[in-house]
């Protein structure tokens, strides 16, 4: 029976059609709903693909070989995927090919889904400037879609993907396009919305030590850590590829440990770690 306030995944085996490299194997691990989970691992670690399974694109659009299951609260993607999909947002890692390509303007196309749904012509208005101001499209939204920058794209299809107000949110490298100033406003907004499950790949790892609750690092298709940023970033292997955050190095040149061999990820452990350096 599936915890319905968590996300849960069991055993989870994925090989895609026509190929007989098992993508993902055996992936177990949970998540309270409501929190941000950060998805990180090296090249061609498995991490789209969970994305794709955890939105229901995988079976229903995308086929292969799959065992196990995945819960988001009470639903499986695999099984309740129409009731899955209305309250999911996904943005994939090329934005341009998720725009329907219909939309003269970027406020027709953050209107799209709303359309279609039989939303009310005000409230479409509402939530269109209410959205494009959360990402900082308002001076864009007569402009065409087609002459947007890749930043300005990536932020048009995470607008067009939380328009919908959904309680799941995927994003699969939603920065990968901004500039540096781009995506810090972007985490920071990240970092305001509630009541959303999050899961988000990216290679941001300061970015994602400040606000993730949660991080799964995948290599080569194997789950090999979960936890805090705190515990996953302290246990890292070389073999793992991932780069450690900024502060982490920081703390280790200096030795300001928060005791227990455990070195700060974020800013906030940071400062407590010497905080209780200074008082003692
Ligand atoms: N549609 C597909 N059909 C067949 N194989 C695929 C498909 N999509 C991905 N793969 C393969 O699955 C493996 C994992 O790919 P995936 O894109 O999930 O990894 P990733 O961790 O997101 O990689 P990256 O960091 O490069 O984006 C790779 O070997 C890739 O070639």
């Amino acid at each position: 029976m599936a915890n319905n306030q968590q996300i849960s995944i069991n055993d989870l085996s994925f090989t895609y059609r026509h190929d007989s490299k098992t993508v993902l194997h055996d992936i177990s691990v949970s998540a309270p709903l409501n929190s941000i989970i950060g998805i990180i691992g090296n090249h061609n670690a498995g991490k789209t693909t969970l994305c794709r399974l955890l939105a229901g694109i995988i079976p229903n659009m995308m086929s292969g070989q799959l065992s196990g299951d995945i819960h988001i609260g009470n639903l499986s993607p695999t099984h309740d995927w129409s009731a899955l999909n209305r309250q999911t947002g996904f943005v994939l890692q090329d934005p341009a090919s998720q725009l329907s390509g219909l939309a003269d303007t970027v406020a027709d196309e953050i209107a799209f889904d709303l359309l279609n749904h039989g939303v009310a012509e005000a409230e479409i208005q509402r939530r269109v400037a209410d959205v494009a101001a959360q990402l900082q499209l308002t001076a864009q939204l007569q402009q065409s879609p087609n002459s947007l920058s890749g930043g300005q794209l990536q932020r048009l299809a995470i607008a067009t993907a939380i328009v919908t107000e959904p309680t799941l949110l995927i994003l699969d490298n939603p920065t990968s396009e901004m500039d540096p100033q781009g995506r810090r406003a972007f985490f920071e907004w990240l970092r305001r919305i509630k009541n959303t499950t999050i899961l988000l790949v990216s290679n941001e790892i300061d970015d994602l030590c400040e606000i993730a609750d949660r991080l799964w690092l995948l290599a080569d298709g194997e789950l090999v850590s979960q936890g805090t940023p705190l515990e996953v970033i302290n246990q890292l292997k070389s073999e793992w590829q991932i780069g450690t955050p900024k502060i982490y190095q920081l703390a280790k040149l200096m030795d300001w440990s928060l005791g227990a061999d455990l070195f700060p990820v974020n800013i906030n452990q940071l400062r407590g770690c010497l905080h209780d350096r200074d008082s003692n």
